[in-house]
């Protein structure tokens, strides 16, 4: 089967069109052409399929570097416009809308030749994130860890986020707290979960530790919630646009009138290849 292999800001991806109709591969299948050694290698896998509501050219899905599926990809989302663009199924200019697992998303094009993704509206309801233990949305939730009790921003942008924040993100422990709170139970289907370090009202670092793949050199809906979440707080100000740098390159969100967040980011090939 042939693959694109792509990246968004460092967060890889093998993409496999599947417009014919062909049968998705099984999570097995994902975690194997996910293997950086017994198999292709990338974070998430990307299928095209054929579009699910009439404005679309095309839908996607997403399947972590475990096999797990997700309702989201930010970085992918990009990488998704890119592909459909090259394969002339799409506009190289103009706009267009692609279908996420949870909802259309209009694409645009900005003079940098990025990408820029209407992500929808951050949902901020702990039944829409999950989260469990609450039921007013809050700017942070205390939740114990280890004996401790940590100040947790959570969102969901049609995948669950659980944020941070940190004076320096080199330092942070990315790996064990990011572990330990996707295993807590207040987050039932676990959460990505971003540390963010904030600079200025218009620019954070943030370094994501994603559900089903680890760390990873970018997270696009992991900027968009972090993003969501410290503009709830009061510490950026997306409507004016935020830049978000993260270990593998940098994406900028802004919080437009409807209230969605748009996300503007790179989206490159790497090679072609044959999965046998
Ligand atoms: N690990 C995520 C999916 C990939 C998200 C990320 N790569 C992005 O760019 O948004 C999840 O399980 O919800």
């Amino acid at each position: 089967m042939r693959f694109s292999k792509m990246h968004g800001a460092g967060n890889d991806f093998v993409v496999l069109d599947l417009r014919d109709g062909r049968a998705p591969p099984t999570p097995a299948d994902c975690a194997r052409i996910a293997d950086r050694h017994f198999g292709i290698g990338c974070d998430q896998l990307l299928t095209i399929e054929p579009a699910r509501s009439a404005q679309a050219v095309a839908s996607y899905r997403i399947w972590n570097a475990d096999g797990s599926v997700a309702g989201q990809c930010g970085n992918g989302a990009r990488c998704v416009a890119a592909w459909l663009v090259r394969a002339g199924a799409a506009p190289a200019q103009g706009a267009f809308s692609i279908d996420s697992p949870t909802g259309a998303h209009a694409v645009q094009r900005n003079a940098d030749g990025d990408f820029v993704i209407d992500m929808g509206a951050p949902r901020f309801a702990p039944a829409e994130i999950p989260l469990l233990g609450f039921v007013q949305a809050q700017d942070a939730y205390p939740l114990e860890l280890d004996g401790r009790v940590l100040a947790i921003g959570a969102v969901s942008m049609g995948n669950p986020h659980a944020l941070l924040e940190v004076d320096a993100v080199e330092t942070a422990d990315v790996a064990g707290l990011g572990a330990a709170l996707q295993r807590h139970p207040a987050f039932p289907q676990s959460a990505n979960v971003g540390f963010a370090q904030v600079l200025a009202p218009d620019r954070i670092r943030l370094r994501v530790y994603e559900r089903g793949a680890g760390e990873t050199l970018a997270c696009g809906s992991g900027a968009c919630a972090a993003v969501a979440v410290l503009d709830r707080r009061g510490q950026v100000h997306a409507a004016d646009g935020v830049t978000v740098e993260l270990p593998g390159g940098v994406l900028r969100i802004q919080r437009r009138a409807d209230g969605h967040l748009w996300m503007a980011g790179p989206a490159a090939f790497v090679f072609e290849g044959e999965w046998s």
